[in-house]
């Protein structure tokens, strides 16, 4: 059967308890919102197609469990990620705060390359609001991140984010992808110069130190 899909990319949520991960990665996925709070266990996953400037683009979307017990086996995922979607409750200050946790945790452990948007859920509830927007967009300027205020109960900003997400991981790794749709003449010359470089570094007894 052939391909559903050009390339895919592995995204991860990471927040506090209780922000509305699994909600969000539900309402993206199978356009549902369900209010109760059944905690996730470790981690769970869903998947996406998504089409962006003509390439389909497979997400593996991971939902981590926010509860510190979970972290050793979370911190396991984050390496294999290209981006991450970094959560809070915008009616929790507490998870706010602890997205500096979060961001450390990722610094420690996540690829060089991994691209993060900052999310603050739940922006349906305004009346209970302790995080301001100028609040959230400040830290995500802080961390060099693109920032939004989603709701997953009322369907704003969610798709949104995610695709943001994607399109910055695509970015990243526009090379691999216009590797993938060059033309294989394209791709045998390159391959070729790349080895005839390498020959002649060789030969010339030059070392290089790689900076990457
Ligand atoms: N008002 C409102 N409630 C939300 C929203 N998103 C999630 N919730 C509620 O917040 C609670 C927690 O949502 P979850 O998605 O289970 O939270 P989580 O971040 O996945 O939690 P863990 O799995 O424990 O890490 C649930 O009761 C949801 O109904 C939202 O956008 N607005």
């Amino acid at each position: 059967m052939a391909k559903q899909y050009d390339i895919l990319f592995r995204l991860i949520m990471l927040g506090d308890s209780g922000v509305g991960k699994t909600c969000m990665l539900r309402r993206f996925t199978e356009s549902e919102f369900d209010p109760s709070h059944i905690s996730t266990i470790g981690v769970d996953f869903k998947m996406k197609t998504v089409e962006i400037d003509g390439i389909k683009v497979r997400v593996q979307i991971w939902d981590t469990a926010g509860q510190e017990r979970y972290q050793t086996i979370t911190k396991q995922y984050y390496r294999r990620a290209q981006g991450i979607i970094f959560v809070y409750d915008i009616t929790s200050e507490s998870s706010f705060q602890h997205i500096a946790k979060w961001a450390s945790d990722v610094d420690e452990n996540a690829l060089d390359k991994v691209q993060t948007i900052l999310v603050g859920n739940k922006s349906d509830e305004e009346p209970r609001r302790k995080v301001t927007k100028d609040q959230g967009s400040k830290l995500a300027e802080t961390y060099g991140m693109e920032f939004f205020e989603s709701s997953a109960s009322t369907n704003s900003n969610i798709s949104e984010s995610f695709i943001r997400v994607t399109e910055l991981v695509l970015q990243a790794h526009k090379r691999d992808v216009d590797m993938l749709f060059g033309s294989l003449d394209d791709y045998l010359d390159k391959a070729a110069q790349e080895e005839e470089n390498r020959s002649q570094e060789n030969d010339g007894g030059a070392r290089r130190t790689c900076t990457c």
